[in-house]
């Protein structure tokens, strides 16, 4: 095909295109004036029947609605408004793009990818066309065309004239270097994606696949098509929760660019507002941890005497000591504790029963010079100044991550896990607690269950107590939920790598979904869960009833990995994992990945070799994997590599994440990690596109 002919059809593009520009100046234009005059509306003191004003105002809002997400939209960071069009066999054209555009006669001159007369842009193949002649994809940099790609699907219905531009767009966006941010699809959305993505809102929709079947990217796109579809009754009230704060980084600018911004976009650390959590357990801990044997230890634990609680209470009354040392006091605790009110609710109560515990001894010292009037005893003792400050030590208001921090020492651990963890498991939790401050992930969902078992601590009226210990882990400045904080319900939750929440981490998202329909991404093969039948249990708890509407989309096609590299990845579970279910990788670039065993003391250098070479053959980021406890030995191995473009990652970190190129580091020892060690190192070796190089000590270092 001669240049002349790609130039002359990106020519016709760009007048489209600079049309759209100059319409929608226009539209700012319109919207702002409408802005102010709505504004001078409603300061006014016009004499317009209050009807009419509210039917203005509700028009203005409604434009100044759309003129704010048009504007969000153009000056969102995206590769162009105006990303497709579509030429039907009845003679008409059709532009797709991100937002829809009218022409001032009402006519599209832009259609919104998620309307339905969008759909056969996605939908349409050569097998089964409907009335798509020709499919093109338009490549824009700001307002300038810079290239199109065409597939011809109904050749018997051409105009003779119709030109056929370039070779599929689906395969040159593949081919593209990768940076730190995950990009839109907006452009290539296959059909089986598609379908996925316009699955209707309710019940929960569940899309499994393989590594790079475009899982994350379909959620995302599901949830601004369900934005467009329902705005009025999901905006702001949409969660995606991912597995690390590098992930949601990694994702984060997907939704603006399709110009949607109400979403909540949060971690598995910090679905709670006030904890940020970020290292990750390693697995056999992260696994006690999310197990709902904790459930037990946890309400366990909250029932311990508080470690600053004075040991014994002596009060004077009518001439006699009145004490009662620390087992009595345990007594009494243990009586608050069996009526069903959550503790942070319970002063009153343990009030009570402290009160009556006093009596009881009273009557025991009861004689011939003390004879105690049972209502004059609890009236008394019950409005002395010492009796309270007793009280709020004894009973003080208990913060989640305070009560977590107990099972830092490990005899009170021991006796809340009693019988309910083996001795070697509360050894491990014991050290792990010990070699951090802060609180792990997995940790966060233990906060978040004793936040709602504990009841929410009263507030402080005058200083705030000592122990209203609320940890926050961050130093960054405190983000600003979008929804009021503790309201902590949506209507809509996307979860992403689903296959690795815990039940205990489901049991922290159900709270949040309670009303909600559900998206739910992952792959049982990449799972880094022990215990799947357990996590099923949590899971299906969390997102409701049997009797919901429960639909399943399979994505085949791996649309990330070179051909050779996921050939690879594949040998390392081809007996855990059903062949059928392996997805198929589209893409070839006639490069096997290496596969190179060294001694140990040549394994630094060797690494440093491999980062070399694969910086030096791809143009985007380098993902250098390893082991979760050798992340910063590796790193100093490389310090001053390449800092732009090149990441040390933990194992269990990649999740997700996505490479030109990647460096596997002695696969033996993400082998060793866990007991789902082989799933962890396939999901290492499926982050690359372009470039994989596995360097190990061992000679048979991949199963
Ligand atoms: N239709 C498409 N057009 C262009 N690129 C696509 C398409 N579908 C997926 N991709 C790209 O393939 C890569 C993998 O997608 P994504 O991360 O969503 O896969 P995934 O199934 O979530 O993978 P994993 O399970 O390994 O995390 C991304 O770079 C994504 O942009």
């Amino acid at each position: 095909m001669p240049e002349s002919v790609r130039q002359t059809e990106i020519d016709v593009e760009q007048t489209h295109v600079d049309r759209v520009y100059a319409r929608l100046a226009e539209l700012r234009a319109e919207a702002e004036q409408m802005r102010d005059r709505g504004h001078a509306l409603a300061h006014g003191a016009g004499s317009e029947a209050r009807m009419e004003r509210a039917s203005m105002l509700f028009e203005r809002d409604a434009l100044v609605g759309y003129a704010t997400r048009l504007l969000a939209a153009l000056d969102s960071e995206h590769e162009g408004l105006v990303f497709g069009r579509l030429d039907l066999t009845d003679g008409q054209t059709l532009h797709i793009g991100r937002l829809g555009v009218r022409d001032t006669d009402l006519g599209n001159l832009v259609t919104d990818w998620r309307a339905p007369a969008a759909a056969a842009f996605y939908q349409a193949t050569a097998q089964d066309p409907e009335e798509v002649i020709r499919r093109r994809v338009i490549h824009c940099t700001g307002q300038r065309v810079v290239d199109v790609e065409d597939e011809l699907l109904r050749p018997d219905a051409a105009p003779e004239d119709m030109q056929v531009v370039g070779e599929g767009a689906l395969i040159a966006a593949l081919g593209r270097a990768r940076g730190d941010a995950m990009r839109d699809i907006v452009a290539t959305i296959q059909r089986e994606q598609d379908e996925a993505i316009r699955a209707p809102a309710g019940g929960v929709t569940e899309i499994t696949g393989g590594p790079g079947t475009g899982k994350t990217a379909v959620a995302l796109h599901r949830v601004a098509y369900l934005l467009y579809r329902e705005r009025r009754r999901l905006g702001g009230a949409v969660l995606v929760v991912g597995p690390s704060p590098t992930f949601t980084n990694y994702i984060s600018r997907v939704l603006p660019s399709m110009g949607e911004h109400s979403v909540e976009l949060r971690s598995l650390g910090d679905v709670l507002d006030g904890v940020r959590a970020t290292h990750v357990d390693p697995a056999p801990v992260a696994a006690i941890k999310g197990s709902l044997r904790m459930l037990r230890v946890l309400r366990r634990v909250m029932r311990q005497t508080p470690p600053t609680a004075p040991t014994e209470l002596r009060i004077t009354y009518g001439g006699q000591v009145l004490k009662l040392n620390e087992s009595e006091l345990a007594e009494v605790r243990k009586a608050v504790h069996r009526k069903p009110t959550p503790p942070n609710k319970s002063r009153v109560l343990a009030a009570e029963e402290l009160l009556e515990a006093l009596w009881r001894k009273a009557e025991e010292y009861a004689g011939d010079g003390f004879q105690p009037d049972r209502e004059e005893l609890l009236t008394d003792l019950g409005e002395r100044m010492e009796f309270h400050r007793f009280l709020v030590r004894w009973w003080p208001p208990m913060a989640p991550t305070w009560v977590l921090s107990w099972l830092r020492d490990p005899e009170r651990l021991a006796r809340a896990a009693r019988r309910i963890l083996s001795a070697q498991e509360v050894q491990l939790l014991s050290e792990e607690w010990a070699r951090h401050e802060g609180w792990s992930v997995a940790d966060a969902a233990l906060i978040d269950e004793l936040r709602v078992q504990l009841g929410p601590p009263p507030k402080p009226r005058r200083r705030r107590p000592e122990t209203d210990v609320e940890i926050v882990q961050s130093r960054e400045p405190e983000r600003k939920p979008l929804r009021p904080e503790h309201f902590d319900e949506y209507l809509h939750v996307v979860v992403d790598e689903a296959q690795d929440l815990s039940p205990m981490q489901w049991r922290m998202l159900g709270r949040r979904g309670g009303y909600a329909s559900w998206t739910i991404v992952g792959d049982p093969a990449q799972t880094s869960w022990p215990d799947a039948e357990e996590a099923a249990k949590g899971r299906a708890e969390a997102v409701g009833g049997s009797g919901r509407a429960h639909r399943r989309y399979e994505l085949r096609t791996n649309y990330r990995n070179a051909a050779e590299i996921f050939a690879l990845a594949a040998d390392t579970i081809r007996d855990l994992v059903a062949e059928e279910d392996l997805p198929h990788a589209v893409r070839k670039t006639g490069v096997d990945p290496t596969v190179r065993t060294v001694s140990a003391s040549d394994l630094a250098a060797a690494v440093r070799e491999a980062a070399d070479e694969v910086l030096a053959d791809v143009d985007g980021t380098v993902g250098v994997i390893t082991a979760m406890n050798r992340v910063g030995e590796v790193a100093g191995w490389l310090d001053g590599v390449a800092r732009d473009r090149l990441r040390v990652v933990g194992s269990l970190e990649c999740k997700g994440l996505e490479y030109d190129a990647t460096v596997i580091v002695e696969p033996g020892d993400l082998l060793a990690e866990s007991p789902t060690g082989r799933r962890t190192l396939y999901v290492a070796m499926t982050r690359a596109t372009q470039r994989m190089h596995v360097v190990g000590t061992d000679d048979g270092c991949l199963p």
